[in-house]
């Protein structure tokens, strides 16, 4: 019998060979490639930005005439191209964000550092420009953010939003993309009757394969064509077969007649139509599976070849079969790269008996925790109960597979093995909600001097089952010392609070205000890292380019040295960059690996 690997060796050679085939000739419009691979380079026919365009809403300035009032010779907004306009030492221009920076100046200064100057009688504008900026501040040049001609895109790449917004960002509405296979599906069995059977007679049973099969192909964004229920006949089967080949179908599913009864006859229907590459696998479940590639023997028909699974009739094995080898298949016709499905480690939550002769797939909800049983974060694995491969209960709700090798032993709880992943398992069903509401712990711990600077620990304790520890940090000399208020530090609780459901049950366990000073962010980092065992930390503010902006040199240092294990994000003070997504790609980071991310404005 087969091994696994090499059954999936075998599909994934055959699809690699039909896979010309399946990638598009004619150019798909931008929407439509939206979860497509591409199946060409896009390049940049011309710079962006275009011209050299403001950072901010200001005016554009002579860098080297410095604080004093000007005369405003120009009003250039964006989608204006201040054509004509030419600022000459002693006067400025207004610009707003995106706007084209007239010729002559070559720096910006951003409207909070001007004062507005009444106007004199001649009806001219002037301003009063308070500060002094380097050359070049605060403008975006000519290609800044894309090159004339740069690849923006590679043939092999996943078209997701942002690939779309590149797209349309360098002019392109239509590209070439490697189409999505279509599936063809039909079920045998005399037993089987429509799913909308009220009363079955004796030995009926509903089809419930092809609604499931045809479902999976649809979630895996395929074409389907539904071809309904064949009976156990050589007739009837090629009769399906040949509808299927008709329809243009790249795979063609079916499921039962594939084991070792005489009315079992999807195999030598198959045999005849093509070549079989393997009728039985060494796995549990899903032992009869069989893979073929079929053509059409219809002469009027230019020739039609597909590749062909006869998946098992038992709904369980079907169903894992589909994901381990159809997914991959899929995967592959569609432009994949590495086609394979991803895998984790994880760890048992109960015992677990082995097969002792066929390496099995057990069905199992699978969920990241905070402490795995080794102390540390990391997946744990639940069954979903009785395993046989009739019941489809033990398919509901699984996300993942675990590879149990045959051994006959009895796996213990907490041994870590191998899971493979076939659902989303970002959001896991499982999630609990946390177990202390974080309003109520936001007036012990605000606190605005760095003499008082603490993390209470006792909050920290009694959020332990919180999903996601959150600590937030503010750094600014200004807010420690007293001398202002903490603005950023309580907008980020309620960012976390607000958000907390869809982040996995986040809770802020801490919060702090240092100034900036490396050392005592380290102190902080450390210890809620190590001691408070928090997950995520949020540092506001010292993430600028003077030389007290330390925030990215002392929690880069605290990752890569003392707390490799944790996740960050920094924010800047003001949280002008939208918090949520920072703050959801942070949680995600924590249930996969660390995470650093900086945020600019
Ligand atoms: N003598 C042997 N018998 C069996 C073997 C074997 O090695 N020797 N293998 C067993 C294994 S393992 C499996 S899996 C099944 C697969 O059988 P088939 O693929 O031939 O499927 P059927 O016999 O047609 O049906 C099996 C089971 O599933 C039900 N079924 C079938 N189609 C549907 C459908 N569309 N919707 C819902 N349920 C369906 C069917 O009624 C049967 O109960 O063979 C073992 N036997
Ligand atoms: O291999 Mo079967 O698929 O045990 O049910």
């Amino acid at each position: 019998m087969l091994q696994v690997e090499d059954a999936l060796a075998a599909v994934l050679s055959a699809a690699a060979g039909r896979r010309a085939a399946a990638s598009a000739s004619a150019a798909v419009p931008l929407l439509d490639a939206l979860g497509l691979v591409l199946a060409e380079d896009v390049r940049a026919p011309d710079p962006l930005p275009p011209f050299r365009a403001s950072v901010k809403d200001g005016y554009a300035v002579v860098a080297s005439d410095g604080p004093g009032e000007y005369a405003v010779i120009a009003e250039a907004r964006a989608g204006d191209d201040a054509l004509g306009v030419v600022v000459t030492p002693g006067t400025v221009a207004y610009v707003t964000t995106g706007g084209p920076i007239p010729d002559g100046a070559d720096a910006v200064v951003q409207v909070e550092d001007t004062e507005q100057v009444a106007a004199p009688p001649d009806g001219t504008k002037r301003v009063r420009i308070s500060v002094r900026v380097a050359e070049g501040h605060d403008i975006r040049n000519v290609g800044c953010d894309i090159e004339k001609d740069l690849v923006v895109l590679k043939s092999g790449e996943h078209l997701g939003p942002a690939e779309i917004g590149l797209l349309a960002t360098v002019g392109v509405t239509a590209v070439k993309a490697y189409r999505r296979p279509t599936i063809a599906v039909f079920s045998t069995g005399d037993e089987l009757v429509q799913p909308d059977t009220a009363t079955l007679s004796r030995g009926q049973i509903r089809d419930s394969n092809r609604a499931m099969l045809l479902a999976a192909a649809i979630q895996h964004k395929c074409k389907v064509v539904d071809l309904g229920i064949a009976k156990d006949t050589e007739v009837s089967l090629k009769e399906l077969m040949d509808a299927a080949l008709r329809s243009d179908a790249d795979i063609i599913l079916t499921s039962g007649g594939v084991s070792m009864g005489d009315r079992d006859l999807v195999k030598p229907c198959l045999a005849k139509m093509g070549k079989i590459y393997f009728d039985k696998i060494q796995m549990k479940p899903g032992k009869p599976l069989t893979f073929a590639e079929i053509s059409t023997d219809d002469t009027a028909r230019s020739s039609k070849t597909a590749l062909a699974f006869g998946l098992p009739g038992n709904p369980v094995s079907c169903m894992v079969c589909f994901n381990l080898f159809v997914v991959p298949a899929i995967r592959l016709l569609s432009g994949w790269s590495n086609p394979h499905l991803q895998r984790v480690h994880v760890r048992l939550s109960h015992p677990l008996r082995a097969d002792s002769h066929r390496p099995e797939f057990h069905r199992a909800v699978i969920r990241w925790v905070l402490d795995d049983g080794s102390g540390r974060p990391g997946y744990v694995a639940e069954s979903t109960g009785q395993q046989a491969s009739s019941r489809l209960l033990s398919m509901k709700s699984a996300n993942a597979l675990l590879e149990v090798p045959a051994s006959g032993q009895t796996l213990a709880a907490g041994v870590s093995i191998q899971a493979i992943v076939i659902a989303d398992i970002t959001s896991p069903p499982l999630y609990k909600q946390p177990a202390a509401t974080t309003t109520s712990l936001l007036p012990t711990h605000f606190v605005s001097s760095a003499k008082s600077m603490s993390t209470d620990v006792s909050q920290v304790a009694a959020s332990q089952n919180a999903e996601v520890k959150v600590a937030i940090l503010t750094v600014s000399d200004t807010v420690s010392s007293g001398a202002g208020p903490d603005r950023s530090g309580p907008r980020a609780v309620s960012v976390v609070n607000s958000s907390s459901e869809k982040l996995g049950g986040a809770v802020v366990v801490a919060t702090a205000v240092v100034p900036d000073e490396v050392d005592q962010i380290k102190d902080v980092l450390v210890k809620w890292s190590d001691v408070d065992r928090v997950n995520l930390i949020l540092t506001l503010g010292g993430t600028g380019f003077t030389p007290r902006d330390v925030t990215p040199e002392a929690t880069k240092c605290v990752i890569e040295k003392e707390a490799p294990g944790l996740a960050f994000v920094m924010i800047q003070e003001s949280l002008k960059v939208t918090p949520f997504a920072m703050l959801s790609r942070a949680a995600s980071g924590i249930r996969g690996s660390t995470l650093v991310q900086t945020a600019t404005q």
